[in-house]
C-alpha cells in the first residue's frame, strides 16, 4: 500500500505562486476530502502532486515514470470531455493499460475488473453505448468506473460528485469510503461540504494560498474557519444519522 509524502512543497502557475507550504502525508485507509472556494488551488495541488505540472519541492508521487504512476494512482481529471465515440466498456477498459504489457490482449481479469466498475457506479447496460451518448452525469460515472478498475493503491479524483444526483453522489463516496476501509487510499475535491463531513476519514481545506485546516471534518468545518474561507455561516451537528451541515448564509465582508 502507498503513502503519498509532501515536503515543502509549493507551485506557481504564470509565475504566479498558488499554493505552498504543503507538508503532510496521505496514508492507506484514508478517504481525504480536498475542500476550498473556488480558485483555492485544489486542482493545482492534485495536478503538481501527479508530476502534470511543474512545483518546488518534494511530492513521493511526482517523481514516478508514467507506467509506475499508473499503476500507483488513478487520476480523475475535472475535465469530463471523452473526444472520442468509444463505448462505456472500451473507455473503461483504459483503466486496466497500465496493467498489461503493450500490445497485450485483455484478459479474464481485466474483464472482470471492467464489468465490476461498470456495476458500481449503476452503468450495467451501457457497456456498448458510445461514451458521447451518455447524459454528463453518466459519462462522470463511466469516468468514476475507469478510475476503479485501474485497481491502484490510490484514487485521486477532481470533484467526482460534481453533477450527479443525490444518489450516485452518496453511492459514489461510500465506494470510495469502502476503497480506504480496504486499506487504499482517495483524495477528492469537492464543494459538498455535508458530504465530505459525512463520508471522508479527513479534510484538508485550502485557501490564502495554503493549508488552512487538516484534519477530523468537526476539527476542520469550524465556524471560523467556515467564515474566514468560505464567507459563509453554516450549522453542523452530529447525529444518529452521521454529521449534518446545511450552509445557511453568506457573511458580508
Ligand atoms: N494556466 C493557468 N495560468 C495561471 N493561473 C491559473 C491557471 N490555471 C488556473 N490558474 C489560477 O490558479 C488558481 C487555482 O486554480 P485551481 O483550478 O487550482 O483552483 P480550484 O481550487 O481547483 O478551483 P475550483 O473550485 O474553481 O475548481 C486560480 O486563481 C486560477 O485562476
Amino acid at each position: 500500500m502507498t503513502r503519498v509524502t509532501f515536503r515543502d512543497f509549493s507551485v506557481a502557475l504564470a509565475g504566479t505562486p498558488v499554493i505552498g507550504d504543503i507538508n503532510l502525508s496521505i496514508e492507506p485507509g484514508e478517504l481525504v476530502g480536498l475542500i476550498g472556494p473556488n480558485g483555492a488551488g485544489k486542482t493545482t495541488l492534485m495536478r503538481a502532486a501527479l508530476g502534470l505540472i511543474p512545483a518546488s519541492g518534494h511530492c513521493s508521487l511526482a517523481g514516478l515514470d508514467d507506467r509506475t504512476r499508473a499503476r500507483t494512482v488513478a487520476w480523475m481529471p475535472q475535465d469530463r470531455s471523452v473526444a472520442w465515440p468509444i463505448s462505456v466498456e472500451a473507455l473503461v477498459m483504459l483503466g486496466r493499460m497500465p496493467h498489461r504489457a503493450p500490445g497485450q490482449r485483455p484478459g479474464r481479469s481485466d474483464l472482470e475488473q471492467v464489468a465490476k466498475a461498470i456495476r458500481e457506479v449503476g452503468l450495467a447496460g451501457f457497456e456498448h453505448r458510445a461514451v458521447t451518448r451518455l447524459s454528463a452525469g453518466e459519462r462522470t460515472r463511466a469516468l468514476i468506473a475507469r478510475s476503479l478498475a485501474q485497481q491502484t493503491p490510490m484514487i485521486m479524483a477532481d470533484e467526482p460528485i460534481a453533477g450527479l444526483d443525490p444518489a450516485h453522489q452518496i453511492t459514489t463516496m461510500e465506494t470510495f469510503a469502502g476503497i480506504a476501509a480496504s486499506g487504499r487510499s482517495v483524495l477528492v475535491s469537492l464543494h459538498d461540504l455535508g458530504l465530505a463531513a459525512r463520508h471522508c476519514t479527513r479534510l484538508i481545506l485550502v485557501g490564502e494560498r495554503r493549508i488552512v485546516a487538516d484534519g477530523a471534518p468537526a476539527a476542520v468545518l469550524t465556524a471560523d474557519n467556515l467564515a474566514r474561507i468560505f464567507h459563509i455561516e453554516a450549522f453542523l451537528q452530529a447525529t444518529d444519522h452521521g454529521p449534518v451541515f446545511q450552509s445557511l448564509r453568506v457573511l458580508g465582508p
